[in-house]
């Protein structure tokens, strides 16, 4: 069977091997989407699949909403081409719960694809509330952008500009409101979209590009709202068990892709039961009801609290630590990971007495209550196939929002002490020792891919294994110097340029009082094969 318009017209197939369906009439919705599209998604990658799709698919089958998404992907178009096109914008989201039941359901309510220059009309459209966006950390950056910011919005290149650009055909179409929502896991994430699009209109405007009135459109909060969001649900690339789930079904053609941009793509998505999206309610032109597919809308103030909370303090960092250490150690499974008492009893330490201390109740999610879910219930689902190499990814872009917001608390507050930092140091110590791409056992590693990767291989080019780190005399001689034989003020200087830069870790860890501490750390895991284990050991014994 094949997933596509034609394969879903036998429902009786799919339903007997129990798969849900949607219940909507797909014809339908598809003219009233095209006549009048309501919600634009930019970034058509597993999370979107997995989450707002098959929420508006609820809310389709419940008839409270007539239109359905619009897949936006500026950045990877293969995906488009050989995930969404061939399967007639279906996927199928499989949901794997923790007591090991499997749910399968056809999404569908996704009923156009298009690369950003296929917006422009749908852009000036009145019907047009929602534009959001899923496009990773990095997505929204403006380095680059200088060809952009000369040629004007028709001409803009980078993903951003061509973002601009079809802002600006919807302020020329009579200043419309809309709200650019983003959905990606950076702190105040709204913000991070808007002075995007502030720079873009700014610079147009001083150049004589665009029209004076636009920038003025850009920040009018009442026309163009950037409200912040907070999403969460755990969703891996997708799986070889779960593929075989599908195959053995009798599905054919759902076998997963690596795009030449790195993106892990198939007509399946694999995810936690899990969910939160809690969003600032701040839509101009109007939005669906989408608290009825279960969306917890509230005010900046609580989103921020809640992003506070799992962004940069109950999952996100101890994930990022499970993927630093979970690749050094040879661990292809979170799940896996959380059998270990070295790694679970070092999350425990950053989740409950350096994390939580500096954490403020949401309120509408208990952050003690959210921080055992996932060390007991939804890091070790076993059979989520979530991986170390998929969280490393762009782990530089993460540092800062993961880790750094916590630092920057500790600096700015009286009551907390910086000395009891152990954790988060000893992970930002990790990652520097990952970076050296050789795992504990001393064999080569191959790192996940990360923009800052080839600036980062030359900041670090004269450590290497073994503690040593390779002056120029040394290297001709090929000494290999034994840790003790280096002051660990050597090392510090080393390291000196990526420990005091802010953009990394969100503060120049020089100023927070950490650097000392971090080149202590990375000393003692650099300094030969088993001294991760050993570092991570002892510090769980408390000897660190
Ligand atoms: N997967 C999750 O568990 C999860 C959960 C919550 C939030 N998120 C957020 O969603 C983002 C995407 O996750 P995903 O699982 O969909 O990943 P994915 O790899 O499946 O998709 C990534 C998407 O981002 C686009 N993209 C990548 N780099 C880009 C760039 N430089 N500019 C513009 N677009 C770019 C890709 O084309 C693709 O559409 C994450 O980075 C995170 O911020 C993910
Ligand atoms: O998606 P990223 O790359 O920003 O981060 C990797 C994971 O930590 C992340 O995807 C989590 O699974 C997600 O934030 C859970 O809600």
């Amino acid at each position: 069977m094949e997933l596509n318009e034609k394969g879903l017209r036998e429902r009786k197939w799919w339903t007997e091997r129990g798969y849900r369906l949607p219940e909507f009439d797909r014809k339908a919705v598809r003219e009233a989407t095209g006549r009048e599209p309501v919600w634009v998604h930019f970034g058509a990658g597993n999370i979107f699949r997995a989450f707002p799709a098959r929420a508006v698919q609820e809310l389709l089958d419940q008839g409270i909403m007539d239109q359905g998404l619009v897949a936006a992907e500026g950045y990877d178009t293969e995906i488009l081409e050989r995930v969404n096109r061939p399967h007639d914008e279906y996927s199928v989201l499989v949901t794997l719960k923790a007591d090991g039941t499997v749910e399968k359901t056809v999404v569908g309510s996704i009923l156009a694809s298009y690369g950003l220059g296929g917006l422009k009309e749908i852009f000036t459209m009145d019907s047009l509330q929602i534009a959001s966006f899923t496009i990773t950390e990095k997505g929204y950056g403006v380095s680059g952008a200088e060809e952009d910011f000369k040629n004007g919005p028709d001409r803009a290149k980078t993903y951003m500009g061509q973002v601009a650009g079809l802002l600006y055909r919807r302020f020329l179409a009579g200043r419309k409101p809309i709200a650019m929502v983003s959905m990606d896991n950076c702190s105040h994430n709204g913000d991070r979209l808007l002075e995007a699009m502030e720079t873009f209109a700014g610079k147009w405007c001083e150049n004589g590009l665009a029209d004076r009135g636009f920038l003025e459109y850009v920040t009018d909060r009442s026309r163009v709202a950037f409200p912040w969001t907070m999403i969460d649900k755990i969703t891996p690339r997708p799986g070889q068990d779960v593929l075989k789930i599908l195959e053995e079904d009798g599905l054919t053609g759902m076998e997963p892709v690596v795009t030449a941009k790195n993106t892990y793509a198939a007509p399946f998505v694999n995810a936690e039961e899990c969910e939160y999206l809690v969003i600032e309610d701040d839509f101009p032109n109007g939005r669906p009801a989408l608290e009825k597919a279960g969306f917890l809308f509230t005010d900046r103030e609580t989103v921020e609290k809640a992003e506070k909370m799992k962004v940069c303090t109950c999952l996100n960092p101890l994930h990022t630590a499970l993927a630093v250490f979970g690749c050094l150690l040879g661990y292809k499974k979170i799940s896996e990971e959380m059998k270990d008492r070295d790694l679970v009893s070092l999350l425990r330490r950053i989740g409950y007495e350096e994390g939580l201390p500096a954490v403020t109740d949401p309120g509408i999610l208990d952050p003690r209550e959210f921080l055992d879910t996932v060390l007991t219930v939804r890091f070790p689902n076993p059979f989520l196939p979530d991986s170390p190499q998929r969280i490393a990814t762009d782990t530089s872009q993460k540092l800062s929002v993961r880790f750094g917001e916590t630092i920057k608390t500790y600096m700015e507050s009286p009551d907390l002490d910086m000395d009891r930092l152990r954790g988060i140091p000893l992970v930002l110590a990790g990652w520097l020792r990952y970076r050296m791409a050789v795992d504990d056992d001393g064999r080569p590693m191959e790192l996940s891919p990360d923009p800052m990767a080839e600036r980062l291989g030359r900041q670090l080019e004269r450590i290497q294994l073994g503690g040593c780190l390779q002056m120029e005399h040394i290297r001709e001689s090929e000494h290999v110097l034994r840790p003790e034989g280096v002051p660990g003020s050597e090392i510090r200087e080393a390291l000196r340029p990526v420990l005091s830069d802010a953009a990394i870790f969100g503060v120049d860890l020089f100023k927070a009082g950490l650097a000392d501490r971090v080149t202590e750390y990375f000393t003692e895991m650099a300094a030969g094969p088993g001294m991760v284990r050993g570092t991570l050991h002892a510090l769980g014994k408390g000897e660190k």
